[in-house]
């Protein structure tokens, strides 16, 4: 069974290179060249499901891990007994260590294993090269990106959410209170600011919660754990708001960014 495994460094940390691992656009763009075709949503998320094709050759693969430590997928339909994709993220002084693996069986017989060797090794690597240089790009680009901060409130085992107003495309929806940092603020101090704008209350920020999240070229959503310290929330600037039981959590009508973060919400939930 062919496993490969390619190592780089970037230079930025793992929250960071985590939030650009899960750009489905930018892992698309840099296999295309190689006639590697991809599709799926706009980012990797557990249990999102992306399609790739070599030529008339496809497979579907399910997302298994897309957190802080990195991203993994494994093969549910195509015409190999096994595929299974991994990066894997280690922060060292100098940056982050970005480990990639492909470990698969080939189908078998003697054409099985010179495919294996002549197009599937040669491929593999290429596509792991091509990745890496994307990654690291797209990792530069994090570094400068404005923040919005999100806030996840938990109460007696329910999540405080929010349900937007506006613009079209997102009414309706759900998030997490919070926005944008401003120029010379803290991300925690932001945190507290939009919590008191938007809800009017008082919270009390802590641990960062899941990796950063992309959210175009030059924004990332940021989500910190925080305690409510005073106030009861209301619906200052939003459609609603609401108690979400950990039942309804993988349910509600998430933006797309905020579905990144439901094993973190999760665990938060079920400590
Ligand atoms: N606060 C918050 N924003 C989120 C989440 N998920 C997510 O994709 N976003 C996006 C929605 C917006 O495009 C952006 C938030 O920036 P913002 O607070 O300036 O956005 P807004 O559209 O409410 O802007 P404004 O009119 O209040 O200035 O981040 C989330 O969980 N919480």
């Amino acid at each position: 069974m062919p496993d490969l495994r390619a190592t780089t460094l970037v230079d930025a940390p793992p929250r960071t290179v985590a939030a650009a691992l899960l750009d489905t656009a930018l892992l698309a763009g840099s296999v295309r060249g190689l006639g590697v075709r991809l599709a799926g949503g706009p980012l990797l998320h557990e249990g999102a499901e992306l399609t790739g094709s070599v030529g008339p050759v496809t497979v579907t693969l399910v997302v298994t891990r897309a957190d802080t430590t990195g991203v993994a997928a494994e093969l549910v339909d195509g015409p190999l007994p096994r595929l299974a994709l991994a990066t894997d993220l280690r922060p060292t002084r100098g940056g982050t260590v970005v480990i990639d693996s492909v470990a698969w069986t080939s189908p078998g017989g003697p054409l099985g294993g010179l495919a294996d060797v002549v197009v599937g090794r040669g491929l593999a690597l290429k596509v792991l090269r091509a990745r890496a240089d994307a990654v690291a790009r797209r990792s530069a680009q994090l570094l400068t990106a404005r923040v919005v901060v999100g806030a996840a409130v938990v109460r007696d085992g329910l999540l405080l959410a929010q349900q937007r107003d506006y613009p079209a495309d997102a009414a309706g929806r759900w998030e997490l209170p919070g926005g944008r940092v401003e120029p010379g603020e803290d991300d925690r101090a932001a945190v507290v600011r939009e919590c008191a704008e938007e809800l009017g209350v008082a919270v009390t920020p802590g641990e960062q919660l899941g990796p950063d999240v992309p959210l175009r070229a030059d924004l990332l959503l940021r989500v910190y754990a925080a305690e409510l310290a005073g106030g009861e929330p209301e619906a200052k600037e939003h459609r609603a708001v609401r108690w979400v039981p950990p039942a309804e959590v993988d349910t509600l009508d998430w933006l797309p960014a905020d579905r990144v973060l439901l094993p973190a919400l999760r665990t938060l939930l079920t400590p």
